[in-house]
């Protein structure tokens, strides 16, 4: 029989378990998968929403970025957004005391990328975009106090949303399951998409972290599509033919 093409959908428990390998194992550091995970990010948003050619105008994009390493990608992902034409502004209430993260606010007050202190509200349309970079897999439900205004701006706001790796507030494996969750219009699924992007219903979704080796991907049979040439982003269908579940 032809062994099954279909992309595998991944449990939280597994994805921690191939991100632990990708760090322990293959002796990554987080520096270097972050600069591709948050790489991919702004690529596959100058993909999917390309700055207006000959514009004058300043094309605005908030990047929300979250305590973790999905929050590193977010600030990673600010800089390429600069680099390719965007005006990225950050929301980052919850900095984190760490020398990466340091570093990566260093490089961006540098570029001269705005960090504002306080949370957007609904009625703030100044931005063409938002990206959500609060929470990713690690993720464990509810979303605390401290980060409900800014979840209820995400769900209130008319603004088109870019996810990186898991939409904010939504359950890892269950996804958005009573859809009163944020609904974004774009999902980056890094190294490979995780049970609750079978919630996701939104026009554009990416795979990004084109970083997996091969015997990791064989190990955990993740059946990646190909990267077309050199690039660093691959489009995923957004209805997949469902075959995986956790075991
Ligand atoms: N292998 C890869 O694909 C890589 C992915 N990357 C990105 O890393 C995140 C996972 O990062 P991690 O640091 O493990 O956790 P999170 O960013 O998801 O969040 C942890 C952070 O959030 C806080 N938190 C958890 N639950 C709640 C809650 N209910 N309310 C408020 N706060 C909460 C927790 O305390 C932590 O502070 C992955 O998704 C990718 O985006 C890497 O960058 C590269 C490798
Ligand atoms: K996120």
């Amino acid at each position: 029989m032809t062994p099954s093409r279909t992309v595998k959908f991944l449990g939280q428990e597994e994805a921690t378990e191939i991100d632990k390998e990708l760090f322990n194992e293959y002796q990554f550091s987080v520096d270097q998968l972050m600069e591709l995970a948050g790489l991919a990010s702004a690529t596959a948003i100058a993909k999917s929403y390309p700055v207006p050619a000959n514009s004058s105008d300043e094309y605005r994009v908030l990047v929300c970025c979250g305590p973790g390493n999905n929050g590193g990608d977010g600030l990673v992902c600010a800089r390429h957004l600069q680099l390719f034409g965007y005006s990225p502004v950050i929301f980052y209430p919850k900095p984190t005391d760490k020398e990466l993260y340091r570093r990566l606010v260093t490089q961006c007050e540098k570029m001269d990328i705005e960090f504002v202190k306080n949370a957007p509200t609904s009625h703030d349309n100044s931005f063409h975009l938002v990206v959500d970079a609060l929470f990713g897999f690690s993720f464990k439900p509810p979303v605390r106090p401290e980060f409900q205004p800014i979840i209820k701006f995400l769900k209130d706001t008319k603004i088109p949303i870019c996810s990186i790796d898991i939409p904010s507030g939504w359950d890892v494996e269950k996804g958005d399951s009573d859809g009163a969750g944020i609904a974004p219009a774009l999902l980056v699924s890094l190294t490979a998409p995780k049970l609750c992007a079978k919630s996701f219903h939104g026009p554009h979704h990416w795979l990004g972290g084109r970083f997996v080796p091969r015997a990791l991907e064989e190990k955990y049979q993740l059946n990646l599509p190909p990267y077309p040439g050199t690039d660093c982003i691959v489009k995923l269908p957004s209805t997949f033919p469902i075959s995986d579940t956790p075991k």
